[in-house]
């Protein structure tokens, strides 16, 4: 479990916030970029990182992992197998040779949209979304609307990173909502997404280094 018992904060998230590299003005100045490939040079820390995504989710009845392109991919995959449940990429445009659908939305260096190969789950399944980061939930709600649009059950949301300089709100849709996130941590970040809802979820506290 990712928050203990007795209230305390799984010991696993210290290393595994060490293990992401800040790195200034990158891919633009002003933006602080949070990068997982420091972490996943460390297996042991990369593994934790996995396994609370595996903890929280062993027991729901999870049928499809959806992971965003492209860090997505890298928890989303090793997390689907240990579910025993599939694997739906969400991919940037023109990269299925399928037929699609597609969500646009802003990001906080840019716009982009999504792409889900239709037929890839169906109506009533249990699906939970991963990626590596939240900063504006813009990429989440795409990832969201996708799969609603074919009728999945979209159980969570769930990333490693919530940038703190998000705390208080994050837009969805486009607009400001008004979500009250306790505060950002390197753990799971998000629970109860439904519809055009993102609800944070109860977080541990590792405030220090921000
Ligand atoms: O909450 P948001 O404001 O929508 O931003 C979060 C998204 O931004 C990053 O991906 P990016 O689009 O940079 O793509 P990449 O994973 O291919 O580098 C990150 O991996 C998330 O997918
Ligand atoms: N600050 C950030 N670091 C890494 N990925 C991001 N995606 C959006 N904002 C980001």
């Amino acid at each position: 479990m990712v928050e203990e018992e007795n209230g305390g904060v799984d010991p696993r998230l210290q290393a595994i916030k060490a293990a992401i590299r800040v790195v200034p003005h990158f891919p633009k100045p002003g933006i602080m970029f949070n990068d997982i490939t420091t972490l996943l040079l460390r297996p042991k820390v990369f593994k934790d990182a996995v396994e609370i995504f595996v903890d929280r989710y062993r027991d729901m009845n999870i049928s499809a992992v959806a992971g965003v392109e492209a860090r997505g991919f890298i928890f989303g995959t090793p997390l689907a197998l240990a579910l025993g449940a599939k694997f739906i990429p969400l991919r940037k445009p023109k990269k299925l040779p399928g037929e699609v659908i597609s969500e646009s939305y802003v990001l906080e260096y840019g716009t982009d949209s999504l792409e889900m190969h239709l037929g890839s789950v169906n109506q009533g399944e249990r699906v939970i979304v991963i990626d590596d980061l939240v900063a504006t939930g813009g990429t989440l709600c795409a990832a969201i609307k996708l799969l609603e649009r074919v009728g999945a059950d979209v159980i969570e949301c769930a990333c490693l990173i919530g940038l703190p300089k998000f705390k208080g709100g994050c837009w969805l849709h486009g607009k400001p909502e008004d979500v009250s996130w306790e505060t950002f941590t390197y753990k799971l970040v998000i629970q109860g997404c439904k519809g055009d809802k993102i609800i944070a979820g109860k977080q541990p506290r590792l405030d220090e280094a921000w």
